[in-house]
């Protein structure tokens, strides 16, 4: 099918060093010599993201030190980058890097000297990665004799609100997005936008949450009106289950905005949580692609995914590092009286719920959040309805899921999930299913997350081969 416009995202595996940006630059190529309009949206280099975390809470608690020398590392990294792609010391690539290094640095010891790191500083800390790879992708491009012009997430258009770490774009965006990029794409020239992050009317640098290029990608597709976005992956596509954890895992040809949703938000790393969200009204698809066998179709996602009667479940995944918080209301409360204080705290404190459930016999509710969340979601139940609520905290917990729209009315799908968890020696902690029925999803220990996601992706047959 021929396009006339395409975004396309390379996450970090994709932007790791010269190589691979030089073979995700031909990736697009690919396209652009074809007359299709492409907009590219970079992430930081593979690990960037983690070390300016590092580097940023080293220079909060005073360590200078171990915040230069990481600090070092990325630089050599860029600019080993920049010259491997043909970057000459004295051209407005390196110049570049050099200044926004150079104010990075900055940054970092504004926090060292104040001791003090806010969630706005730490975005702007952290959107560094990106605005340091964008320049990298535009010089590979042109160095393919095509013009491309590259941009932070705010100069493309990404308006935000202020929750700095997981912002949200705003509606005005999608005007802001079409006048800053269309004269750019009108005059054939590339855009390439730095990804995960947007910024506040005000000005200042907001993040979209880990793994939020993606988030970018389908935001400028959806203000672009574009006929696809692709993610171009290290994987084959989204898989039947993490390849890390079971080798045997198979390509989703095709998945649902909804289903693909519930697997991002049950740990399946290959997707930010919200990416499909800025489709949805316009029902534009995606893809995710592998860069190492380009044509490959990959997985297919959309409005309305082809749904297999034989495989109700099309996936399962785990998210790991979870605790389950049991909160119980002393003799007069009620379960009701129980949730409103507790679901006020959480939605006070935008605390990520992965799974609820009651027992309305002892005016008891567990809730299981990730251990992250779990000390301010303990902290919030204490300043609320505090003195007739007891709570208590179990960590090292974990969350599995099965996920797949075919479910949907399917007797027995439960059962079966069960049945393997009880053959795998799995004891369940917790049970919950949406009313979706989208997926079932079990709380279990840590310990068991590899063994059990084994167990359930065999009962389901979703390995190659398995039929
Ligand atoms: N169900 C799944 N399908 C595909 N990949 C998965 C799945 N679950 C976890 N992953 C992991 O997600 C990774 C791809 O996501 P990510 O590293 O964020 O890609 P990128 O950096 O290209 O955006 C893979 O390396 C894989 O290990
Ligand atoms: N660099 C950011 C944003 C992102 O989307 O990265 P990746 O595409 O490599 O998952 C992160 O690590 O969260």
């Amino acid at each position: 099918m021929s396009h006339s416009l395409l975004v396309m995202k390379f996450g970090g595996t994709n932007m790791q060093d010269a190589a691979a940006i030089r073979h995700s630059a031909s990736l697009s190529a690919r396209s652009i010599h074809q007359g299709v309009k492409v907009v590219v949206v970079v992430s930081a280099m593979a690990g960037v993201t983690n070390a300016l975390l590092t580097i940023a809470d080293a220079a909060e608690t005073g360590d200078i030190a171990a915040a230069n020398d990481s600090l070092a590392e990325i630089r050599t990294r860029h600019m080993t980058a920049a010259a491997e792609l043909g970057g000459r010391p004295d051209s407005a690539t390196v110049r570049e890097l050099r200044e926004l290094l150079e104010t990075l640095r900055q940054a970092i010891y504004g926090v060292y000297l104040l001791r003090e790191l806010s969630p706005r500083s730490r975005d702007m800390i952290v959107a560094f990665g990106e605005r340091l790879s964008a320049p990298l992708m535009s010089l590979a491009l042109s160095q393919m004799e095509l013009r491309a012009h590259h941009l932070t997430g705010g100069a493309a258009g990404i308006l935000t609100d202020r929750h700095f770490g997981s912002a949200r774009p705003l509606p005005q965006s999608a005007e802001r997005i079409r006048d800053r990029l269309g004269g750019l794409l009108d005059a054939g020239v590339t855009p390439v936008v730095a990804g995960f992050m947007g910024e506040t009317e005000g000005g200042a640098i907001t993040t979209l949450g880990r793994g939020g290029t993606d988030y970018s990608a389908t935001i400028l597709a959806g203000a672009l009106a574009a006929d696809e976005v692709w993610a171009w992956k290290d994987v084959d596509g989204v898989m039947t289950a993490d390849p890390r954890v079971i080798p045997d895992a198979q390509n989703i040809s095709e998945l649902s905005y909804g289903e693909v949703m519930e697997l991002a938000y049950f740990g399946a790393k290959v997707l930010h949580p919200l990416a499909v969200t800025p489709l949805q009204e316009s029902g534009i698809p995606l893809r995710v692609k592998s860069a190492a066998d380009p044509d490959f179709p990959g997985t297919l996602v959309r409005a309305e995914a082809a749904m297999d009667i034989q495989h109700p479940v099309k996936a399962v995944t785990a998210i790991r590092n979870v605790s389950l918080i049991n909160v119980t209301g002393a003799g007069v409360l009620g379960v009701p009286e129980v949730v409103a204080s507790l679901f006020s705290a959480i939605a006070r404190e935008n605390i990520t719920l992965l799974m609820v459930s009651q027992s309305s016999s002892m005016s008891n509710v567990s809730i299981a959040v990730p251990d992250a969340d779990a000390g301010r979601a303990m902290e919030a139940l204490r300043l609320s309805a505090a003195d007739d609520l007891s709570y208590e905290q179990q960590t090292g917990k974990a969350v599995l899921a099965i996920v797949g729209g075919g479910m949907r009315g399917q007797k027995g799908v439960s059962a079966r999930m069960f049945t393997a968890l009880a053959e795998a020696d799995t004891n369940i902690l917790m049970i919950s299913q949406g009313s979706s029925e989208l997926n079932v999803s079990v709380a279990i220990e840590n310990s068991e997350v590899d063994g059990a996601t084994r167990a359930v992706h065999a009962a389901f047959s979703l390995g190659r081969g398995a039929e």
